[in-house]
Formats: C-alpha cells, structure tokens, sequence
C-alpha cells in the first residue's frame, strides 16, 4: 500500500507536512506510515471509501486529534512548537457545517469574525455573493441543507489563512456553488493559498498543482 506522496518533504518550502501517521479505531487500524505534504499553491485530495479514514486524518492535520504514531511539520517545524501560529493560518471546516443554527447567517459570520479576530466587513454583500441575499437574518435551523453549507463556506471569503483544511465541502451544495466553490479554490490557490479536502465527488478544476493521496479501506 502506497500512503506517500511522491512530493513529500518536511522543508520550510512545505506548508504542512506529516511522516509515518497512523490512526486506530475501534481497535481497527485505519491508516499507518502515511506521509503527506502541501506546499503554496497546492490543493491535495484526500480519497477513500466510507469510513476509510478520511475524516480521522483531517482532524489529525488539523491538530484536532492526535494519531497514534507520527510527526506533524508547519513550514519545516514541528507543530507542537508552532501550534499558535498554526492555528493562526488554518481555516478548517468539517464534516459538519460547525454553524450556531440558532443564530443568523449574518451573526454566525460576525460571531466567526470577531472569534478569529477578523475587522467587520460587509457581510451583507458577501452572503448576496453566495445566494443568500433575503436570508441574512433567519435563523440558521431555517435554512435548507445546501444554505447552511454556504453559510458555513462563506468562511473562506472572508478568511485570511493560508491553508484550508475542507471535510467535504461540497455537500447538499447545488452544481452553481460547487463551481462557485471551485472557482474561489483556483483564486486561493493561485494567491500562494493550499487546500487539503476530501470529497467523494470527483474535482473538475484545471490546475496544475493538484495531487491526490488515497487511504485504502482495511478491515
Ligand atoms: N470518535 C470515534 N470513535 C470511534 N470510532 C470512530 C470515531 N470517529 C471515527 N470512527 C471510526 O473510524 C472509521 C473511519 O471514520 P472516518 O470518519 O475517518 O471515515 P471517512 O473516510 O471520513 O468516511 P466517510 O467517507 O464515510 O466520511 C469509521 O469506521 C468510524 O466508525
């Protein structure tokens, strides 16, 4: 089983990278020795069937879980030595859409700006930018599935980090915002950002700087 990536390096020129991971569940060995890196510039497409672990790595990438073995480098440093500054230039989105679902898309995006330390902005124009102009100030339990997903994409517009860390992004959107999406992913990327994801379905962006790295199911 190949869990490495041809590109790997643990230089400053990566971003993040990670050596001999491994992750058990349940007393079920998801993944082990995998390495990985991202670089400015690069998107990496995490694969695999349900439940292969696809999920358990990004929560380990994003510092959110530990793996059982395995060291985790931000630009070339261990991460625990650098796990503010990390924090600092993440944006994760999970699986789930992490939005208050009682408040408002406008308050969740105020309550997210002032939580990362981001000045005000025009939110109002942003959420029009997604669709969601009129629906500024229902509560979020009011939205359909695919509105609660943009509410909680609206994040990496106003975001300032430089690696994004994306657990299906694409979920319950309709095909406009996954271009929409899609699109903004090409802007980030070509502006020296990186993005790691998972989806399950396939990537129809023309860039140069994709890769991708599958976890294999084990029983
Ligand atoms: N908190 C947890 N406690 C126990 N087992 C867990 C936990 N989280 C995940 N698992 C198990 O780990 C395995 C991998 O789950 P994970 O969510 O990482 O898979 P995935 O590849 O993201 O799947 P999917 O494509 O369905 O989202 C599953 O068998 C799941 O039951």
């Amino acid at each position: 089983m190949d869990l490495t990536q041809s590109t790997l390096n643990h230089t400053p020129a990566a971003l993040l990278s990670a050596s001999g991971l491994s992750c058990v569940k349940q007393d079920r060995v998801l993944f082990e020795q995998l390495s990985l890196s991202v670089s400015a510039g690069q998107l990496l497409q995490i694969k695999g069937k349900n439940g292969a672990g696809k999920s358990s790595l990004l929560r380990i990438l994003a510092g959110l879980a530990r793996p059982e073995e395995g060291e985790l480098y931000y630009q070339g440093r261990p991460l625990s030595d650098v796990s503010a500054d990390y924090a600092a230039n993440l944006c994760f989105i999970g699986h789930h859409s992490g939005i208050h679902e009682q408040l408002t898309a406008l308050e969740n995006l105020r309550f997210w700006r002032a939580a990362t330390d981001l000045k005000p902005a025009d939110d109002l124009a942003l959420l029009a930018s997604l669709g969601l102009a009129g629906l500024e100030d229902i509560p979020c339990r009011m939205l359909s599935a695919g509105q609660q997903r943009r509410v909680s994409l609206a994040r990496l517009w106003a975001s300032r980090a430089q690696l994004w860390i994306l657990d299906e992004p694409f979920t319950a959107l309709d095909q406009t915002a996954i271009g929409t999406l899609q699109q903004h992913f090409i802007a980030h990327l070509e502006q020296g950002g990186a993005i790691i994801l998972t989806t399950h379905q396939p990537l129809s962006l023309q860039y140069a700087g994709l890769f991708a790295l599958e976890i294999h199911y084990r029983w």
